[in-house]
């Protein structure tokens, strides 16, 4: 991932290009804007981020000379002199966040991060892709690569639809690509336990055994007589399971030695966008139609989403929208309602009850009036009354909140109420 940091300070240039050093970015980093408008020219960048007061022009010119050279350029505006009149023309121009100085190293790393997926893109191999940025994606990465160095069964543990069964493939390419691999629905084995043809088919390769808490209690013996068979020996045995159920005490000595915990798509911020990517994209090449573009607004929709049911209720989605899409560009999942999602809430920071409960009630707030607002399509008159609000303190409000009156329309940014 490219980004061109423009900074004239030459300090805190440096510190900046420090903190970035060793992760996933690689800095171009400049004092000049013309300087960074010739490095744009000589090679795109995926992020822009920029001061606003330069030399010889402003932080909002360069963005906007920036994005007539690359229109699909990420951008982050810094300033100390956070005047709301530059962060609406910010916006206006394209920006996607503004970092009011001084910030700390953290909130500039985390807000990278939240950049990183929203460019990132699909791995080479659309037969099979393999999505792992986000922290617990990558944990889990590691857990697998330990466990491709031996023969262990493995038990994938997640909630329905997390990417148990990808798991298993990929765990299983890690460790003899070229060999045979089986996913067989639990629920299918009978009396008689698993096919010994189909286990002498697959020596040398693997056995992946989805959802195993449908496991008929009759084909439990058989099944773990077969595992200790020589022919149960000859392969690498693998298991999905939700992550509360209780295995019977005979699987759980067989499967549970290793067990991987496949974390929920709503743990996985990082990885959101590009699965939705990769699977609008997959899903219009299966109906010939031409790749998608997600607007910004259809993809804060998919951020806010809880995703009960996880990677495989996103496919879905994806699926249904490229059929009743009219062209290429997905603005909204109309849909996509936010009914039945937990309100999720940031922790607050330590201290009384009585502190802590204000600072709750206020990032509960302005989730309630985002929530309205898109409720209302963006349209002020009808959430304020819905809120019980004159207009004028709904907008504001959300001023205080921080929330343009429509993601991705920075034109309607709440100023002043009628
Ligand atoms: N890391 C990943 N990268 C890319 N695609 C993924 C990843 N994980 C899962 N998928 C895709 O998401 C979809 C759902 O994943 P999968 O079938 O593995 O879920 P599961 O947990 O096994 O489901 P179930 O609980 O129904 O058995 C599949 O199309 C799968 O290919």
């Amino acid at each position: 991932m490219d980004l061109l940091l423009v900074e004239d300070k030459d300090s805190f240039r440096r510190l900046l290009t420090q903190a970035l050093e060793g992760s996933a970015w690689s800095v171009r980093a400049v004092a000049d804007p013309q300087e960074a408008l010739r490095a744009l020219e000589a090679a795109p960048a995926h992020v822009l981020v920029t001061d606003l007061r330069l030399p010889g022009m402003s932080g909002l010119e360069l963005i906007r000379r920036a994005r007539q050279l690359q229109p699909g350029l990420r951008v982050v505006l810094m300033s100390a002199f956070g005047e709301p009149r530059d962060i609406v023309e910010a916006m206006r121009l394209g920006a996607d966040d503004f970092l009011p100085k001084p910030f700390d190293l953290d909130a500039f790393l985390a807000l990278l991060d939240r950049l990183r997926a929203l460019v990132g893109a699909p791995p080479p191999d659309p037969a099979e892709p393999w999505i792992a940025h986000g922290a617990p994606m990558q944990a889990l990465e590691g857990a697998l690569g330990r466990a491709a160095a031996t023969a262990l069964p493995v038990l994938f543990r997640g909630e329905r639809g997390a990417g148990k069964s990808r798991c298993a493939r990929r765990l299983h390419a890690l460790r003899h690509p070229a060999a045979p691999f089986l996913s067989l629905a639990a629920e299918t084995l009978g009396p008689e336990g698993p096919d010994p043809r189909t286990l002498q088919l697959l020596q040398g390769g693997s056995l992946y055994l989805a959802d195993l808490a449908h496991l008929s209690p009759g084909a439990l013996g058989p099944l773990t007589r077969a595992m200790d068979g020589p022919l149960g020996a000859g392969l690498c045995w693998m298991a999905g399971v939700d992550a509360e159920v209780a295995l019977p005490p005979d699987l759980a000595q067989r499967l549970g030695s290793l067990e991987l915990k496949v974390p929920p798509l709503r743990e996985r911020r990082e990885d959101l966008l590009i699965l939705a990517r990769l699977f609008l994209t997959r899903a219009a090449r299966r109906e010939g139609r031409p790749e998608p573009w997600l607007e910004r607004a259809a993809e804060r929709q998919l951020l806010d989403h809880a995703w009960p049911g996880n990677l495989r209720e996103l496919e879905v989605l994806a699926g249904r929208t490229i059929l009743f899409s009219e062209g290429p560009v997905i603005r909204a999942f109309p849909d996509l309602g936010l009914d039945g999602a937990p309100l999720r809430l940031p922790w607050p920071a330590p201290g009384t009850l009585e502190v802590m409960l204000k600072a709750v009630a206020r990032s509960a707030e302005g989730e309630l009036l985002r929530k309205a607002l898109r409720e209302a399509g963006g349209d002020l008159p009808p959430a304020a009354e819905g809120l019980g609000l004159t207009v004028r303190s709904l907008a504001q409000r959300l001023r205080e909140h921080g929330i343009p009156l429509e993601d991705g329309d920075p034109d309607s940014v709440p100023r002043k109420a009628p």
